[in-house]
């Protein structure tokens, strides 16, 4: 029996099985059976046919921080890639235009992203089908993702994309859980929470402990988990990623229908061809992406706004920026004058390499 027929087998005892107090012990079990089966597909051990990185999928990387298109067959990613970053990838009205990683870079607000364009893929491209596998293993290491979905096709394409993702760990627009788990050498499970568990109970956790062999340990929820949240947590290998679903070709649609997508969370409706909302959508791709601005100040002299150093949020320290411009200013770097957002004073604040920067801000490093 392959992964994938073990994996839809477990996919239909859980559809079947009702949910109550009665089976949640079993239902832990099935849904951790179901998070090992995913992760041979994350990291397939065997060749497993067309799995694999494949070549020509991986590209050097270059900007601050990459976005991946994924979609299904023409749905506009390429006329969409080539229209917001000069480099023409080719577009056309039949489907698998494109069958390699395409790259091109676009400068917004001052920094360089990369963009990827990557070819169509269908139902069930995760278990291997087409060249979903190697598409979607790109996808995995963007900092955003665009999912491209046609207005004219079914909205139920975006639920069967989201399944590819997150069977392959990728979770779009979500946090890390907030749940904790230490393991001890004897004492049997113990469980405590912040917040009232809502989603799960004790059962349903010592079922997911025991099929991943923990024996032993402390449990802490600071969310109102759920039993994925939990194994997400032990499992490990997630990545969570910011998703825009970009609804593309509304020009091929009424006002009416128009005001129900901008019903959908973390969409923008617009249109490649006829270049309709790209505003919109740069805008929320820039908060989203949450990048950090920073320009430097030349002690006794005006700040450069000529050309900012972009940081990522979560690697934004005065260290960070000393290493962006040069790693031997980082290591001469004793103090810096902020001024901006982050700064307690207007006047700015004297501050240490630790100190966390925030978008727009003014540095002045000094040096030992
Ligand atoms: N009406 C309309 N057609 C569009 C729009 N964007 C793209 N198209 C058309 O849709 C077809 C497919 O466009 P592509 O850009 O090749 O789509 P793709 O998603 O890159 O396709 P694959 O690479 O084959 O997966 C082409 O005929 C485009 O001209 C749009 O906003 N409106
Ligand atoms: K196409
Ligand atoms: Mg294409």
């Amino acid at each position: 029996m392959t992964t994938i027929s073990k994996i839809k087998e477990i996919e239909d005892e859980i559809n079947k099985t009702q949910k109550n107090k009665a089976t949640s012990y079993h239902l832990g079990q099935l849904r951790s059976k179901l998070a090992k089966l995913q992760r041979e597909l994350i990291n397939p051990t065997s060749g497993g046919g067309s799995g694999g990185p494949g070549q020509g999928f991986d590209v050097a990387r270059t900007g601050i921080a990459s976005v991946g298109f994924i979609g299904f067959p023409s749905v506009g990613k390429s006329t969409l890639m080539s229209g917001l970053t000069g480099t023409t990838s080719e577009a056309a009205a039949y489907e698998f235009t494109t069958l390699t990683t395409v790259p091109g870079t676009m400068d917004i607000n001052g920094a360089k992203l990369q963009i990827l364009d990557l070819p169509g893929i269908i139902e069930g491209a995760k278990d291997g089908k087409g060249r979903g596998r190697q598409v979607i293993a790109v996808s995995r290491t963007c900092n955003m993702i665009f999912m491209v979905l046609d207005v004219c096709k079914p909205l139920a394409d975006k639920a069967k994309l989201e399944k590819e993702l997150e069977g392959v760990g990728i979770r779009l627009n979500k946090q890390p859980p907030n749940i904790s788990i230490t393991k001890k050498d004897k004492g049997g499970v113990m469980i405590s929470h912040t917040v009232p568990l809502t989603k799960i109970d004790h059962d349903v956790v010592k079922a997911v402990l025991s099929e991943y062999k923990i024996n032993s340990a402390s449990v802490m929820f600071r969310q109102d988990a759920t039993v994925d949240e939990l194994i997400d947590v032990i499992e490990g290998n997630r990545v969570y990623i910011p998703c825009i679903y970009v609804l593309n070709k509304i020009d091929q649609i009424s006002i009416e229908e128009l005001d129900l997508l901008y019903k959908i969370p973390h969409s923008v409706p617009i249109s490649s061809k006829e270049w309709l909302n790209i505003d919109e959508l740069t805008e929320k791709m820039w908060e989203e992406l949450r990048l950090v601005r920073v320009y430097t100040k030349p002690s006794k002299a005006p700040p450069d706004y000529s050309q900012p150093v972009v940081l990522r949020q979560g690697k934004s320290s005065v260290l960070d920026f000393a290493n962006a411009i040069h790693k031997e200013i980082a290591k001469q770097l004793k103090f810096a004058m902020v001024y901006g957002a982050s700064s307690k004073h207007p006047r700015g604040q004297r501050v240490g390499v630790d100190h966390i920067l925030m978008d727009e801000d003014v540095v002045t490093l000094f040096k030992r």
